[in-house]
């Protein structure tokens, strides 16, 4: 549906997302934007392990997750056969580091799908309709599933368990605005505002979302 806004997407009375604006922009450089510190278009393990620290995960999971990563993306966002071996991710070729057995929320050019989206939760929101439980998330998982595709299966499972153990709820629900702010990053940035600030408030711990 068409508005003359010039936000990128909207939240409309029924909670449907849509897209406004910049139906083509690649969403997905700017969920991995956080994670580039120093905003050189490209992000090392060490600007990964930051970011993770800076949105409030601990040592282990940040230094995990850096290695993990970087070792598995650099290769995909680079020319030609060799291995940089300070695994750098080239943000600008970021769609190319996609897996299977994902959601399809990002098309193969790193675009956000709103159908896609929306098919979340009309397909695996049986609780409440505008957020996912545990087991539903799982099953989400499942059934996203390509055989055979473990790389797939694994980034999915990690990516997806990261974000519910960081961003439940009190009730152990993952909620739909949650989830739409991972996809463009602003929950890194909201989740990092917050850590700051609790921070400063005599010394409480890194919070949730
Ligand atoms: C706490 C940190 C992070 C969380 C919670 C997270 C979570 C997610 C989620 C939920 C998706 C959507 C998958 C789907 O639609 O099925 C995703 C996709 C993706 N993420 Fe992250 N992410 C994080 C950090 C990163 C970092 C640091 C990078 C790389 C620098 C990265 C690269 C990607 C890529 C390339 C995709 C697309 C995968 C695909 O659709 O096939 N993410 N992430
Ligand atoms: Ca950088």
């Amino acid at each position: 549906m068409a508005s003359s806004s010039a936000d990128s997407k909207t939240l409309s009375n029924s909670t449907q997302y849509e897209e406004v604006d910049g139906n083509d922009e690649n969403v997905l450089k700017k969920h991995v934007a956080f994670f580039d510190r120093n905003k050189d278009g490209v992000i090392y393990p060490w600007e990964t392990f930051q970011g993770f620290r800076a949105i409030g995960c601990g040592i282990f999971l940040s230094s995990f997750a850096s290695i993990f990563i970087n070792a598995g993306l650099s290769g995909k966002t680079r020319p030609g056969k060799f291995p940089n071996l300070l695994f750098p991710i080239e943000i600008k070729n970021i769609q190319k580091a996609k897996h299977g057995s994902d959601s399809g929320v990002y098309d193969t050019e790193g675009r956000f799908v709103p159908s896609k989206f929306e098919e979340i939760f009309s397909k695996h929101a049986r609780t409440k309709a505008n957020a996912l439980t545990s087991d539903e998330l799982s099953g989400m998982l499942k059934a996203n599933r390509v055989p055979k595709d473990f790389g797939g299966w694994i980034g999915s499972l990690a990516e997806w368990k990261i974000l519910y153990i960081l961003c439940k709820d009190k009730n152990g629900l993952l909620q739909k605005d949650t989830i739409r702010a991972v996809y463009d990053g602003s929950l890194f940035e909201m989740m990092a505002a917050e850590k700051a600030s609790s921070k400063k408030q005599a010394g409480l711990k890194g919070a949730n979302c």
